[in-house]
């Protein structure tokens, strides 16, 4: 049985994955403190509570918080007796190599990301992911990560508001009733939500141009099928889309070692 595991800068995600089907998923905070211990009696323990008998074998990790790595790899050697694939380091092979700068270090969620959407949608495609922050990544014809854009993800965009105005309130994002707020809270969702709307039409808008192409747009991440309500600026929303690219970057070098 083969663990996924996505850590966030916000979140991590765990998935267990059958060969076909994720069998379960649990979501925790990423805190580098936390040690291999700590996740195994909290994984255990819901493993349990779903009656989740399994034996784990194989694991592959991306983490965008490079500190995280070295407790999950105890982690595996502790509890599952591997040695787990780590997204972007040398012993993981990609599908396809992406084609960036020299010395780039791209982050390793978007590297799976493109991988598991190349998967399922083939070449040409941008991938939209609503994280800590708002990824695009851009697949080329042939699978390779070919470059992107990061802009601030919405929460951080709120917080930020929050943390430099005195006078502006933590808010949650919603779908604003109308344009022009009238009161603080309405008036700071309003800036986000549709700053945000603009925001991914005009950035996939000007990669298609760019790239002389039409491209399919895939969009993960919780947030994502908020800004679908007003028009429809994806193709396809795949909510367990980075899961899926590990379990694909995972069949590649199994296959190929
Ligand atoms: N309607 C909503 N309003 C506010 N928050 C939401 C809504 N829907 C989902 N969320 C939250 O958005 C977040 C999206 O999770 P996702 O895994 O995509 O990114 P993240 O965990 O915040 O970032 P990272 O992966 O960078 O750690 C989750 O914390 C989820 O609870
Ligand atoms: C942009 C984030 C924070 C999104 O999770 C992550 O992919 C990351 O840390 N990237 C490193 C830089 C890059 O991707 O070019
Ligand atoms: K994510």
């Amino acid at each position: 049985m083969l663990l996924t595991i996505d850590c966030g800068n916000t979140n991590t995600v765990f998935s267990i994955w059958d060969g076909t089907a994720f069998l379960a998923t649990w979501r925790t905070s990423t805190e580098w403190q936390r040690t291999a211990d700590q996740y195994y009696v909290w994984l255990s323990t819901l493993m349990e509570f779903q009656k989740l008998d399994v034996e784990i074998t194989d694991v592959i990790i991306s983490s965008t918080v490079p500190r995280v790595v070295f407790n999950l790899r105890v982690l595996c050697d502790r509890y599952f007796n591997c040695r787990p694939y780590v997204v972007g380091k040398a012993d993981c092979m990609l599908p396809a190599p992406p084609r960036v700068d020299e010395g780039t270090q791209i982050g390793p969620d978007r590297l799976v990301n493109t991988a598991g959407a190349y998967d399922r949608c083939g070449g040409d495609l941008i991938v939209v992911d609503f994280g800590t922050a708002t990824t695009f990544d851009v697949v080329d014809t042939d699978g390779a990560y070919v470059g992107g854009v990061i802009a601030p993800g919405v929460n951080l965009s709120l917080e930020a508001l929050h943390s430099a105005a005195a006078a502006l309130p933590h808010v949650d994002i919603t779908k604003p009733q109308a344009v022009v707020g009238t009161n603080t809270v309405a008036c700071m969702q309003s800036g986000v939500f549709w700053g945000y709307v603009g925001l991914v039409r005009e950035i996939c808008a000007r990669i298609k141009a760019e790239r002389a192409r039409d491209m399919r747009v895939i969009s993960t991440g919780g947030l994502a099928p908020l800004f679908q309500q007003t028009e429809k600026l994806f193709d396809d929303f795949q909510d367990d889309l980075t899961m899926h690219g590990l379990t694909v970057i995972h069949r590649f070098n199994k296959e190929n070692n």
